[in-house]
């Protein structure tokens, strides 16, 4: 089994490379690192160098990353991965110092989603320059499309140390890899693909702070604000470029004792299952990656 000691990045095609990066800051709120790289641009939400990183070209996701303790480990996920009869390719030099780490290896999920494991990721020690007051503290998690989420977290949780939190009947499976009640979630959809990126803020004001700042910059709300009963966390998921659905949270449980945390299975037809506050939903929060042009809202 290989150990996941937390979520790295997540590395996306951007076809208007400028706008992507506009809305990351001037919206969403993170800070442009400026890392020299043309056609590369780095977002920071947390100590981490990048959390996000756009890539000049076709839109949609390239990588979602997690982090391995050291590269013995890492040398070890590549050992255990070929022998499950995954095709498993060293990332070069450039590849590294593009990602900000010092190490990684990529392999495609049974379902075809593309993910890195990486060593050294790297930290930058001055505080965030946040774009705008969004009140972000961390990159909270990601969630992947696959078919099948029971097969997802068959996958997940026995080639490596994913622990299901909580299900969304058919729909979601919610996961840890740490205390934090979800760092990955596995929406049912019918392609692989990217559902959204989480970033928590630290008070429940910033939520509604920024559903006004998203309204006052005709984003398109996907849903929320709303509370999740998996997580406890007050939400909002909102459209950006490139089909990049992005959602703040406030107020995400921990699973502060492991041994006693049962999984809980909630039906996705109820009302209430998703929005404690029973919102609209009449999107689906399963977003196809891209999105064609026209029939964007
Ligand atoms: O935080 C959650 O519990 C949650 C539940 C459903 C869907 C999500 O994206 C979530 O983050
Ligand atoms: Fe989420």
């Amino acid at each position: 089994m290989i150990e996941l000691v937390d979520i790295a990045y997540v590395r996306s095609g951007a076809a208007d490379l400028a706008g992507a990066v506009r809305f990351a800051t001037e919206v969403v709120g993170l800070e442009h690192v400026d890392g020299g790289e043309p056609g590369v641009a780095h977002l920071r939400a947390d100590g981490r160098h990048h959390c996000l990183a756009f890539v000049e070209g076709v839109s949609g996701v390239i990588a979602s990353a997690f982090t391995v303790a050291d590269p013995g480990a890492l040398a070890l996920a590549e050992t255990e991965l070929e022998t499950r009869g995954f095709a498993v390719r060293r990332g070069d030099a450039a590849e590294a110092r593009s990602r900000r780490v010092s190490e990684f290896v990529a392999f495609d999920d049974p379902f075809g989603n593309r993910i890195e494991l990486v060593v050294g990721q790297q930290t930058l020690a001055r505080p965030v320059r946040f774009a705008r007051g969004s009140g972000i503290t961390e990159f909270g998690h990601l969630c992947l499309d696959a078919p099948d989420i029971t097969e997802a977290h068959r996958f997940w949780s026995t080639t490596f140390n994913a622990r299901a939190s909580d299900w969304i009947g058919d729909a979601a499976c919610l996961m840890r890899i740490d205390e934090v009640h979800h760092k990955l979630a596995v929406f049912q959809g019918d392609r692989p693909g990217l559902c959204h990126v989480n970033f928590q803020v630290a008070e429940l004001d910033d939520v509604f702070r920024n559903w006004h700042h998203l309204q006052d910059h005709d984003v398109v709300i996907e849903m929320g604000p709303g509370r999740h009963p998996q997580s406890g966390a007050v939400f909002l998921y909102f459209l950006g470029p490139e089909g990049l659905t992005y959602e703040y949270s406030y107020g995400v449980r921990r699973i502060t004792d492991e041994a006693a945390w049962r999984p809980r299975f909630f039906d996705p037809a109820e009302r209430g299952s998703i929005d404690m506050w029973l919102g609209p939903t009449q999107k689906p929060i399963t977003q196809p990656q891209l999105i064609p042009e026209g029939i964007r809202p």
